[in-house]
């Protein structure tokens, strides 16, 4: 499996870095973890953007193989046969995946062997398929490695569940973005209207907790915040005022912003 993205850094010089120079060179990471609808992504679009730094949807990576999965007949017709953890893992290796910035959406595109990936694979029901695959040892080993190598091209914002604990235990700043399932269940359904969608606020909010708890209590790299991580709720704060906050504790650790 590959994975690349295009960084929002202005200066090419540092892309071409070469990997093996890590340990001389080491380059800003910043972990923005937590649960589905707190904010993450849109946090973490705007600190990349500011920055320079290279943007990491792990939840898009694990979307993309949950969907990948599903489509290969792997999940079963409704999603939820046992599912063979060598299977997916085997598909998983086959996948090349590159990410796209999108100034519009505010979230990368995604190309998954060549072919442009839909807006299907950001809905409720694929994230479903994600916290599915999620819970095997050998799919988050097989994708470990591959983000890791991330933080190797330029300063990093990775957006996930396990960034903090897992993928970049050494990393300079660590926040844990949470939300009330309830807040965050009336955002997706903002965010479904807003897209001239239907929208169910009980159905949402029982996923919602059901993806809660699959991602809190699996076994490996379960969702929870990392010892060291700023815990941020958010339930109560608009957009604006998360990125204000976790900006100033960037700050605070020594990151430094132009604008
Ligand atoms: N602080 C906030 N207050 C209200 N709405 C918000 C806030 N932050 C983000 N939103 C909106 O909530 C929705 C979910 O936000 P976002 O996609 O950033 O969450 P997320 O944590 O990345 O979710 P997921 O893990 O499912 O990708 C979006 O429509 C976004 O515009
Ligand atoms: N680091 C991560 C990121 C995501 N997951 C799993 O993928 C699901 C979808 O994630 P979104 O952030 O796109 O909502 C999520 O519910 C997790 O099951 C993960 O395990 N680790």
């Amino acid at each position: 499996m590959t994975v690349s993205t295009p960084d929002f850094t202005p200066d090419n010089a540092l892309q071409d870095h070469d990997p093996s120079e890590q340990a001389v060179q080491r380059y800003p990471v910043i972990c923005i973890d937590g649960p589905s609808g707190a904010g993450k992504g849109t946090v973490t679009w705007r600190l990349a953007q500011a920055l320079g730094y290279q943007l990491l949807d792990s939840g898009a990576l694990y979307r993309i193989v949950g969907l990948k999965a599903f489509e290969a007949g792997l999940l079963g017709a409704d999603g939820c046969q046992d599912i063979d953890e060598q299977a997916v893992l085997a598909l998983t290796q086959g996948l090349d995946i590159v990410f796209v910035p999108n100034e519009a959406s505010g979230r990368v595109d995604i190309i998954v062997n060549g072919d442009a990936v839909g807006e299907q694979v950001r809905n409720e029901t694929v994230g479903g398929y994600a916290s599915k695959i999620a819970v095997f040892p050998k799919v988050r080993q097989a994708l470990l490695t591959l983000q890791q190598k991330m933080a190797s091209r330029s300063g990093l914002v990775a957006d996930g569940r396990d960034m903090g604990t897992v993928v970049f235990p050494d990393a300079d700043v660590k926040v844990f973005l949470t939300a009330s399932a309830k807040a965050r269940a009336e955002r997706r359904v903002t965010q479904l209207l807003n897209a001239g969608q239907t929208a169910d606020f009980e159905a949402i909010l029982a996923t919602i907790k059901a993806r809660d708890e699959r991602d809190e209590n699996r076994a490996t790299a379960p969702s929870k915040p990392a010892k060291d991580a700023l815990l941020l709720d958010s339930s109560c704060l608009d957009a604006d005022s998360v990125y204000a906050q976790v900006k100033k504790y960037c700050q605070d650790k020594g990151i430094c912003f132009n604008n």
